[in-house]
């Protein structure tokens, strides 16, 4: 996952695209750019690092002009720690074009062949999201006539980039002297909103982001979101067309999304994220009390951030009192989307501290969103151990993550996954734990759609079940061998 937005306004975008990305910070840490159109010129500035160390205040200064897009990063094809595969990327025809992507390819392989012997495009750079653009690219040359672009031709070449490309995206670009172009994949797995503010006399302004919190933020009203296989363009003089551009969209989004990637604040297709992590606290309340006599656990707690909604709605439920053991140091990032496992293990020990007072001599429950690798888990069990706990319960709100996640999120190997092959008490031992709960699968999907029109979601990294089909062991083994470096 990646945090993406693009605006079309009456007035200069910079700032504003600026303030989304500081929003979106907790989708990518990795490197950050904004680009802005000045009429027919494009403005880019991409750096390594967080918003805040990126962007200076002369960065910001040459970045004028009234529509604009953003990124920030977390990688998960081609180089992670590398200036030049930050995003947006560019090409210079037809018009000009630049592009965001949240998201992951599937059809990497072919996707290079195909642009190399067939288009004659050079692909400059591992990224997956430069062959993205060049598909688009590609595919716009190929229906445009002369120097008018017609909406229509548009959203025919989103059609035609739906055929050739597999896996998630959603994608932001901006056609030089045009307009702002936003697609979804056709199974909306990665998020896409679109919000409308008034801006007075002067027009419209529009805004296309993967969370909704960020029009929250900036008073913009959400007009919908975008659909799976849907095409959004805005017209530099802020008319906007739709159309669905892709034959048989299924909304299927990601349920990572809501267990830890999005912010509790925000409401993705029509689930509040916050109220989805208290209903898997809940169902995992029921799954403990299943397994665990009562009289075993003094406290519950949390591991922060993104477990607290879930914990609060365990120690509730069980009627059990809850504590905050851990303290964080909020100048640290978030663990899981740091690149390298070394960064990792470090930064988890910098992160959290166990507070001695809230641990001697006491049984504990610990609750955690998600255990990925066991990074955070086996440290957090030390740790407690350290502080003098008696009992160590470890649960979890999600299920065990047991297959690789090839649509956006960096856990390509089985190996690295410390449920891989392993059953439960196994996992346990590994840990460090006493006692090891995890959520059931089914009551996760339950928790998170419930009350809403969704149906379904992707979970393969919970069943191995790839919503895209191509995705074949003979590509999860390409994919190990080819880890992101
Ligand atoms: O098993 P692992 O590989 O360690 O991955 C899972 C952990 O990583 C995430 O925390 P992170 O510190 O990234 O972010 P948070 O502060 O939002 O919880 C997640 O919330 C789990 O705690
Ligand atoms: N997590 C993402 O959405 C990553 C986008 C793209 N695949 C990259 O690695 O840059
Ligand atoms: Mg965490």
């Amino acid at each position: 996952m990646c945090g993406i937005v693009g605006i079309v306004s009456p007035e200069p975008v910079n700032q504003q695209v600026y303030d989304a990305l500081l929003l979106l910070q907790h989708r990518g840490q990795d490197s950050t750019g904004i680009a802005t159109a000045d009429g027919p010129t494009f403005h880019i500035h991409k750096a390594k690092g967080q918003v805040r160390e990126a962007f200076r205040t002369r960065d910001m200064r040459s970045l004028q002009g009234k529509m604009g897009l953003g990124h920030v990063r977390y990688a998960t094809k081609g180089l992670a720690d590398n200036e030049q595969e930050a995003q947006p990327f560019y090409v210079n025809a037809p018009y000009g074009i630049i592009l965001v992507h949240n998201g992951n390819l599937t059809n990497t392989r072919e996707l290079a062949d195909d642009l190399f012997h067939i288009d004659r495009r050079h692909v400059n750079s591992t990224s997956d999201t430069e062959m993205l653009l060049n598909v688009l690219a590609t595919e716009l040359q190929s229906q445009i006539t002369g120097l008018e672009l017609d909406p229509d031709q548009v959203f025919t070449a989103v059609s035609q980039v739906h055929e050739r490309v597999e896996g998630s995206y959603a994608a932001i670009a901006m056609i030089a002297g045009h307009g702002l172009l936003a697609f979804r994949d056709p199974y909306g797995i990665r998020p896409l909103i679109l919000g409308r503010r008034a801006a007075g006399l002067l027009g419209d302004e529009w805004i296309v982001t993967s969370e909704s919190l960020v029009l929250e933020s900036a008073g913009y009203e959400v007009v919908r979101e975008v659909a799976p296989g849907e095409a959004i363009f805005i017209t530099t003089s802020g008319e906007m067309y739709s159309r669905q551009c892709a034959k048989n969209p299924r909304l299927v989004p990601c349920s990572f999304e809501y267990v830890y990637l999005a912010r509790p604040d925000s409401v993705m297709n029509g689930i509040s994220v916050y109220e989805a992590r208290l209903r898997l606290g809940d169902r995992l309340a029921d799954t403990i009390a299943e397994y665990t006599p009562m009289g075993d656990i003094d406290v519950v707690m949390p591991i922060p951030d993104s477990s607290r909604p879930a914990a609060m709605q365990v120690a509730q439920k069980l009627g059990i009192e809850y504590r905050e053991g851990f303290y964080k140091n909020r100048y640290v990032g978030r663990t899981f989307i740091m690149p390298g496992q070394a960064q990792r293990k470090k930064s988890v020990r910098q992160k959290l501290n166990a507070m001695s007072t809230e641990f001697a001599g006491k049984n504990i429950l610990i609750v955690d969103d998600s255990i990925v690798r066991g990074t955070t888990s086996k440290e957090i069990v030390d740790m407690a151990r350290a502080a003098g706990a008696n009992k160590v319960t470890f649960t979890s709100a999600a299920p065990p993550v047991r297959y690789p996640h090839v649509y956006g999120i960096n856990m390509p190997s089985r190996s690295e996954l410390v449920a891989h092959n392993r059953k439960i008490p196994e996992i346990a031992r590994e840990l460090g734990a006493d006692r090891l709960i995890y959520q059931e699968v089914e009551d996760m999907k339950q928790a998170i759609i419930q009350g809403s029109s969704v149906t379904e979601l992707e979970m393969s990294c919970f069943t191995g079940d790839y919503v895209t089909g191509t995705v074949t062991p003979e590509y999860l083994e390409w994919v190990e061998r080819n880890q992101l470096s």
